[in-house]
């Protein structure tokens, strides 16, 4: 890893890859690690996440596919962020503390989701709490209130941060609200924190706002696509990033139609990949074999500017 360098350009929301029982795959990070890098163009990773079926996991879990992903990471990726949120306190100090003490480059929480904060004074106030077990180490809110129904704007939760969060680095913006993430550039500018964008359909957008980069799941077998797009939109090849856009958007509206979540991740992962990814654990249901089919020739059917 490499430690300082300000996080941007794409990161992959990691899938955890499970055996056919549903066990966790341990075995397979050393290639998916390598593919990212050789394959995807993508060197920055944020585990246990959503697409990582995080939440899903117990502790023990947690702490292994950290571990592992920051070992097999180590000369190969620039930053490794370990998503450290749960709805218990204790666990997530337990998983900020331990996360430190392997090496993550940095990590992120959401917002408690079964009992949730009301303001964001009590927000921020739990996140505190877990950033500092880990004093060292940048932290990230990810705010996602799709899944954890708490909306409570960036742009307000920003407001003196700094002063709550010492280690406070950045937002992984996970909602279709680009006044708010906007607003959130627009006033903090100068601090240098960074934006990560994580609505993949409509990165165009965020970037044209100031969005530093993006972290999500379509940049494990989309990253290099996504790639050149940013490479367009810094050129300024307006015309051409749009193009790009409008070809990921085409793939994602396809699927997104027929039923796309984590599972169906995990198995377009595992056909453009090569490397198994294996079944999501309940309550997600394998992907069905129509569904594998479709997405398949879907993808195969893009005709992308670069010719490939
Ligand atoms: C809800 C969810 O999983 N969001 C992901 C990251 O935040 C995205 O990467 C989506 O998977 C992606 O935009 C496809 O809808
Ligand atoms: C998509 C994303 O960023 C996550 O899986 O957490």
């Amino acid at each position: 890893m490499t430690p300082g360098k300000k996080l941007e350009g794409l990161v992959a929301a990691t899938i955890t890859p499970m055996t056919p029982d549903g066990q966790v795959n341990l075995s397979v990070i050393r290639p998916y690690v390598d593919y990212l890098v050789s394959e995807q163009n993508v060197k920055n990773i944020f585990v246990n996440g959503t697409t990582g079926e995080g939440l899903s996991l117990s502790i023990q879990e947690r702490k292994q596919l950290a571990e592992e992903w920051v070992r097999q990471g180590k000369d190969k990726l620039d930053h490794v962020i370990v998503h450290v949120g749960a709805l218990s306190l204790p666990e997530s100090q337990d998983l900020a503390r331990h996360a430190a003490a392997i090496g993550a480059s940095g990590i992120a929480v959401i917002a408690p989701f079964f009992f949730k904060p009301t303001n964001k004074d009590e927000l921020v106030a739990f996140l505190q709490k877990v950033a500092s077990e880990a004093s060292g180490v940048p932290f990230y809110y990810y705010h996602i209130p799709p899944l954890t129904g708490v909306k409570i704007r960036v742009e307000e939760l920003l407001d003196g941060i700094r002063e709550q969060i010492p280690t406070f680095q950045g937002v992984k913006f996970s909602d279709t609200d680009l006044l708010d993430l906007a607003q959130c550039i627009n006033k903090n500018e100068s601090e240098q924190f960074a934006f990560l964008y994580g609505v993949d359909e409509q990165l165009l957008g965020a970037l044209a706002v100031g969005a530093n980069g993006a972290v999500g799941s379509t940049y494990n077998y989309l990253g290099r696509k996504t790639n050149l797009m940013l490479q367009a939109f810094a050129k300024p090849d307006h015309a051409l990033a749009q193009k790009y856009q409008f070809l990921i958007g085409e793939f994602l509206n396809f699927v997104i139609k027929l039923g796309f979540g984590v599972a169906q991740t995990k198995a377009v992962m595992t056909f453009v990949s090569g490397i198994p990814m294996g079944p999501p654990r309940p309550p997600l249901v394998n992907a069905s074999e129509e569904f594998i089919a479709k997405a398949k020739a879907k993808l195969d059917s893009i005709a992308w500017p670069d010719g490939d």
